[in-house]
């Protein structure tokens, strides 16, 4: 562990000489941890078997790998250090209806395929661009402060240049042979508390398409052995916005992890059900390239020491440690791409049967407060 301070200055001087790294705290935990990549190379994963930290675009075409061998890992403890400044009292600008307009017209369009039957939910994205005056770190470190329960990260790299974001979303966690996902779908803006929130039947459903469809696939993939479980649906607070959740679980049948992230990505949530409909539908329609957003990022075989308690015949010791690998993978949502001085913010939101364009657009509008909220100094 180093002083928080060590850790910025280290961060910044790899981006000052453009060598690959990612910095990130995971949520509700108050530890930051960096890969900085020590050679000037580009390394991708070929099948997850490797350590270290991925990046992958949406498309998996681009699995870019920060190997943890080739790295100096870093960890720091990092504190609040101000008080909270909800996303919510972000000041909205002035509509961009062309934009807007752009919006809704790819969301009838997609209405349109629904209702003849081509697929059954799609997930519209778009990407607005919005100015900022503050460097990489420090809106990295507005994230950190704005959103203890989000995952949040900086990714620098020469091939995708630099993301940050702070994501409600876990694609897959994997902790020995057990694996825990989740289902989170439907979306409104935070102005009743967790308990009080109601849901209507399109964001049930919309939600429900989301959890059958990560079981369904898990099943098609032979991923687990016995049962799948899965919690009753709930409501959780991520920023600005409230979404339904359900948590899903159960054991591995092999360590493949290229397999188990075939199963799960893209999940409906960011691209829709039956996947490869909405997928070429996405791929067709959506007026900008998602690269790396929806994709995903995070920590594949890492060793980890698990204590376990001794079995009863071994009583002179209490505990003993063995070495386990554990991968944590998050959905790329919430996030930016930092372009000269300019944010790039990628936004989406499910489309079904139901939709109301006009909503459906305001949904992407909230969302981007997530970012937008921390592109400006905080005091
Ligand atoms: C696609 C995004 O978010 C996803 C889509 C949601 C929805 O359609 O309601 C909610 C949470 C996320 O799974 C995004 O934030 O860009």
């Amino acid at each position: 562990m180093i002083q928080a301070m060590a850790f910025f200055n280290a961060l910044e001087d790899h981006i000052t000489k453009n060598l690959a790294f990612v910095a990130y705290r995971k949520p509700d935990e108050n530890i930051v941890k960096s890969f900085l990549q020590n050679d000037t190379q580009s390394y991708t994963t070929k099948d997850f078997a490797e350590s270290g930290f991925v990046f992958s675009d949406f498309c998996g075409n681009k699995n870019l790998l920060i190997p943890e061998d080739q790295s100096e890992v870093i960890n720091a403890e990092y504190e609040k250090e101000n008080s909270l400044n909800e996303a919510s009292e972000y000041i909205p600008e002035i509509t961009n209806h062309a934009e807007q307009k752009k919006h809704e017209t790819l969301v009838e369009k997609a209405i349109t395929e629904i209702k003849s039957g081509t697929f059954k939910k799609v997930v519209l994205a778009r990407k607005e661009s919005a100015e900022t005056q503050l460097a990489a770190l420090s809106i990295f470190k507005n994230l950190l402060q704005n959103y203890p329960k989000a995952f949040c990260y900086i990714w620098s790299h020469p091939e995708s240049g630099i993301w940050i974001g702070a994501t409600p979303e876990t694609l897959v966690k994997v902790e020995r042979n057990r694996f825990k996902t989740m289902a989170l779908a439907g979306t409104q803006a935070y102005k009743t508390e967790v308990e009080e929130a109601a849901w209507t039947p399109k964001e049930v459903e919309e939600q429900k398409i989301v959890s059958d469809e990560i079981v369904q696939k898990l099943k098609d993939f032979k991923v687990a052995i016995g049962a799948i479980k899965l919690t009753e649906p709930y409501t959780v607070k991520a920023g600005n916005l409230l979404h339904i959740r359900t948590d899903i679980s159960g054991i591995l049948e092999n360590d493949n992890l290229s397999n188990l992230l075939e199963s799960l990505h893209p999940t409906p949530a960011v691209c829709g059900f039956p996947r490869e409909a909405a997928k070429q539908f996405i791929l067709e329609n959506e007026l900008s390239n998602r690269e790396f957003y929806s994709g995903f990022l995070g920590e594949i075989n890492l060793k980890q020491e698990v204590k376990r308690n001794s079995n009863r015949r071994n009583q002179e010791n209490q505990a003993y440690a063995s070495i386990s690998k554990q991968s944590q993978i998050f959905v790329n949502l919430r996030c930016m791409k930092l372009v000269e001085g300019k944010a790039e913010i990628f936004i989406g939101g499910g489309i079904t049967a139901d939709s109301n364009p006009t909503a459906e657009w305001e949904e992407t509008v909230n969302k981007s407060y997530t970012i937008k909220s921390v592109l400006v100094h905080q005091e």
